[in-house]
């Protein structure tokens, strides 16, 4: 891997246990909020579902946790570093991101014994890298973990939705990360996809030695066991906060998403419908 210089990173030393801290986060384009005065904190052992309507700002507030964009305002402490510069090369091999803005940049013809592997390199195609037998192995673990390491040596472009949203799960924790993001992951999936995605993460979510989870979604059918805590966002800014079965409820859902809400348990799993 390369060694880049911290340049941007500003190393005055964690302000806080938190593995994210956001306070006071705006993200502003043109005349539009797309993040509001967002305030968030993550702690170690918690796994955060963000959810909120389509609009809401989830993805931007991922980005930023992905020390992928800076705030227009705010400050952000990911993993104990303060956002400040543009060369934040050191803090993103720590933090696993699966998108679909990622996924498009995956050339169809890669293997996808590949697609996992670069990761340990930060890119999305193999060149001319010489990777170690342990980043080799490392690959196949994590495809077996997530019950796609028969498909290594096929191209990425011929697999099916759910098996690419494996196949970059499994990717996303190459670099051994310690905040894992995950956007919209069972996106386009189908029932049976969706469901073994969620196992998956239920899985994850329940191995201590995982890193913290952050998983965004519009459904609360796709929140996995084992999740502790919710962000609603709502056009930019949180609308509630904190652990799951305390901020989910129909009254917070219906004003997150604007409209009459109830969300109902069963089981260790969530569903809602319209309460019209
Ligand atoms: N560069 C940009 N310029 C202007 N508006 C933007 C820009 N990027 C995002 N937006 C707008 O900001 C809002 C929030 O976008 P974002 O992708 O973060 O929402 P989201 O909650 O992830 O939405 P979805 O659920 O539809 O994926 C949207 O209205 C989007 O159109």
């Amino acid at each position: 891997m390369s060694q880049p210089s911290s340049a941007s990173v500003t190393t005055a030393g964690p302000s806080s246990d938190w593995v994210l801290e956001l306070e006071g986060v705006s993200v502003r384009r043109g005349t539009k909020m797309i993040l509001d005065a967002v305030g968030w904190q993550v702690a170690e052992d918690e796994r955060w579902v963000v959810l909120g309507r389509n609009g809401a700002g989830k993805t931007t507030l991922v980005q930023i946790a992905a020390a992928r964009l800076h705030p227009t305002r705010g400050t952000v402490h990911v993993l104990g570093e303060r956002l400040g510069g543009s060369d934040l090369s050191e803090l993103r091999p720590r933090i696993g991101l699966a998108s679909a803005a990622l996924a498009e940049r995956i050339p169809a013809d890669e293997s996808v014994r590949d697609v996992v592997v670069t990761a340990a390199y930060g890119i999305t195609g193999r060149w001319r890298e010489e990777y170690e037998d342990f980043d080799t192995e490392r690959g196949t673990d994590l495809l077996r973990l997530f019950g796609v390491d028969h498909l290594a040596d096929r191209a990425f472009g011929t697999l099916s939705e759910g098996e690419r949203k494996r196949v970059q799960i499994a990717r996303s924790l190459m670099t051994d990360p310690e905040l894992l993001l995950l956007d919209e992951p069972a996106a386009g999936l189908d029932l049976g996809g969706r469901e073994e995605l969620v196992e998956a993460l239920a899985e994850l979510a329940g191995d201590a030695a995982a890193p913290v989870l952050v998983l965004v979604t519009h459904h609360v059918e796709e929140i996995p066991p084992g999740f502790t805590h919710l962000l609603l966002l709502r056009d930019g800014q949180v609308h509630a906060a904190g652990p799951l079965e305390e901020v989910l409820t129909s009254e917070n859902l219906s004003g997150a998403f604007g409209i009459p809400l109830v969300v109902e348990r069963a089981g260790d799993r969530w569903a809602a419908r319209s309460a019209r």
